[in-house]
């Protein structure tokens, strides 16, 4: 193992010999069940990584609850559910929404009388029409582009036990925030917030998301390999949206294809790549774990913090 003062370095080989099996067990049937579920993860992948991942977080969450229970009956406080909160950060593309779609099925299927939630950043950025206002249409997913106010409000009456609380929802296919459209959040058991703004340091606000975050992750990347995953990705997109003018990206239908990737590579180049580099990559060492990919979504190595 390498040696680092912050973190346990492992390499795929050792993360998959851990002997996390004991305390965190599946059957086949149900190991097949996850993968089946997600086209992009693999059986193998289900095994070697993630389950040993939950494990570890197994051991995390119920400490938590632990603790939890015996605060409130030190403190007499009334039974009142903080939920245990588990933020995801990283670039554009980088496959945050998947690692946080697998995680919350691994969960909800492990503690089978809990509710999972999941919820994405994205639905706190200025819907387009406040965007073009302030002039930052351009600056999509930059720090100023999210409402910080409203995600900490959020973060803080979720944490607290509010019950339902809104998420306001946003949809890569109108590319936009969908008017008068929310999730409903109400008193999980576990709540998973994915967004590339996750890990960082609001400018205006004395606290933080990540001041409510119990465990948090940073998927990592080199920038040469999430920029592939962007423009497949938008390829996908545009394939989807042909024949429906209200998405988005049905105006690359009938443009030149090479035209249309021209285009994407530019947006990745000015925009995410900048953001990148610029703001979510500086909080990565803010993470509990940092889980590093290589070619074609290959999990190389992950790092745990030890403290
Ligand atoms: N483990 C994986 N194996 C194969 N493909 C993957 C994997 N994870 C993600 N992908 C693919 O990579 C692309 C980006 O993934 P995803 O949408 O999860 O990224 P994201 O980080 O949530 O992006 P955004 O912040 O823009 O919403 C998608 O096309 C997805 O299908
Ligand atoms: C919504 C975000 C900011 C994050 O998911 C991203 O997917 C995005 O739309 N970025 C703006 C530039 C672009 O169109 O890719």
């Amino acid at each position: 193992m390498q040696k680092s003062n912050t973190f346990y370095i492992f390499d795929r080989e050792d993360w998959k010999s851990l002997n996390t099996a004991e305390n965190f067990s599946m059957t086949d049937e149900e190991l097949e069940a996850l993968s089946a579920l997600n086209d992009n993860v693999s059986l193998k992948d289900v095994r070697e990584i993630y389950v040993p991942l939950a494990s570890i977080l197994d051991v995390f969450i119920k400490s938590y609850n632990k603790e939890q229970e015996q605060l409130r009956k030190l403190l007499n406080t009334p039974q009142k559910r903080a939920p245990y909160i588990i933020g995801i950060a990283g670039s554009v593309a980088v496959g945050k929404s998947t690692l946080a779609r697998l995680l919350q099925t691994i969960l909800a299927q492990y503690y089978k009388d809990q509710q999972v939630d999941l919820i994405t950043t994205d639905g706190f950025l200025y819907p387009n029409e406040i965007l073009e206002e302030k002039g930052i249409m351009n600056r999509k997913g930059f720090p100023e582009s999210y409402d910080m106010h409203r995600l900490i409000t959020f973060m803080g009456d979720v944490k607290s036990g509010k019950v339902k609380v809104q998420v306001p929802k946003y949809s890569h296919n109108i590319y936009d925030i969908v008017p008068g459209q929310f999730q409903m959040i109400d008193q999980p058991d576990i709540l998973i917030v994915e967004g590339i703004n996750t890990l960082q340091l609001p400018a205006n606000e004395k606290i933080y998301a990540s001041d409510f975050f119990d465990f948090s992750f940073y998927v990592d990347a080199e920038p040469e390999n999430v920029e592939k995953w962007y423009l497949q990705r938008f390829g996908i997109l545009v394939d989807t949206a042909f024949k429906d003018p209200t998405n988005y990206y049905n105006r690359f239908t009938d443009i030149d294809r090479v035209e249309a990737f021209d285009f994407a590579q530019s947006v990745w180049k000015e925009v995410n790549l900048r953001n990148l580099v610029d703001y979510i990559l500086p909080t990565r060492f803010r993470a509990d774990a940092i889980i590093h990919k290589t070619t074609d979504h290959y999990i190389d190595q992950i790092l745990l913090r030890k403290h």
